[in-house]
């Protein structure tokens, strides 16, 4: 799946955008399929807003997102659920956890999204031990600390099929150990799919061996 941006400016940041250069703001430019992206950029410069805009939950910008050449709202909203499903996966930054369901029940949601899932239980015990969240599995979403609320949005995340992985600040509550072990756990589930990854955030990133940079 190829995902481009042309001329992309979010309307209630037009004027902050338009005084500065970006990378990405107002450019033409082309994600390849399979590579490693890396988005940086200062607190309120739109890195949130721009992964809403590559999932098309907000529309408010000038330009064109194209998704294989066409622009979001050029999809019906059907292809546009069955492309979530299985084509494009994200970590938002708020998380989206449901405080209601136990951890192991936010992923299952996901998993089972589809009629054959695209990940076993034991593959999702795996992951859980890799990411050092084994013990919290059967703990309610409304008691997870951060960090927890994170290793389990990256493994919900990873659960289903994707051509492209996005992922907004997706460490920023975790240690280096446990940012390094989801981040390893993230490129080899990327490989294995030779999906894209677009990974936002304020600094440096060393974790992944990032095809290209954009400051944002
Ligand atoms: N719907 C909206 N209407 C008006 N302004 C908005 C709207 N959504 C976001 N903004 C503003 O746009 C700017 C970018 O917001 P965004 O959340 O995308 O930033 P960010 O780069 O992800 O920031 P952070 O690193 O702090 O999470 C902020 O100044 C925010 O207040």
């Amino acid at each position: 799946m190829q995902l481009q941006l042309e001329n992309l400016v979010p309307i209630p940041l037009r004027d902050k955008i338009l005084q500065r250069t970006s990378d990405l703001w107002n450019q033409v430019v082309t994600f390849t399929p399979g590579s490693f992206v890396k988005i940086k950029a200062p607190s309120g410069t739109g890195k949130t807003t721009l992964v809403h805009y590559l999932y098309n939950i907000r529309n408010d910008y000038s330009g064109k997102v194209l998704v294989d050449g066409q622009a979001w709202d050029a999809y019906k909203k059907d292809q546009i659920a069955r492309m979530r499903q299985q084509q494009i996966s994200v970590v938002f930054q708020d998380l989206r956890i449901f405080d209601q369901l136990t951890a192991a029940e936010n992923i299952e949601l996901k998993r089972v999204m589809l009629p054959n899932p695209y990940c076993t239980a034991e593959k999702v015990a795996e992951m859980a031990a890799r990411l050092n969240v084994s013990h919290i599995m059967n703990q309610s979403g409304k008691t997870l600390s951060y960090g927890e609320r994170q290793r389990i949005a990256i493994i919900r995340a990873l659960v289903q099929p994707f051509e492209w992985l996005i992922m907004d600040e997706p460490f920023s509550h975790l240690d280096d150990e446990n940012a390094q072990k989801a981040a390893d756990l993230i490129s080899e589930e990327c490989r294995a799919r030779n999906a894209g990854f677009i990974l936002t955030d304020l600094d440096h990133d060393n974790r992944f061996a990032y095809d290209i940079h954009f400051n944002l």
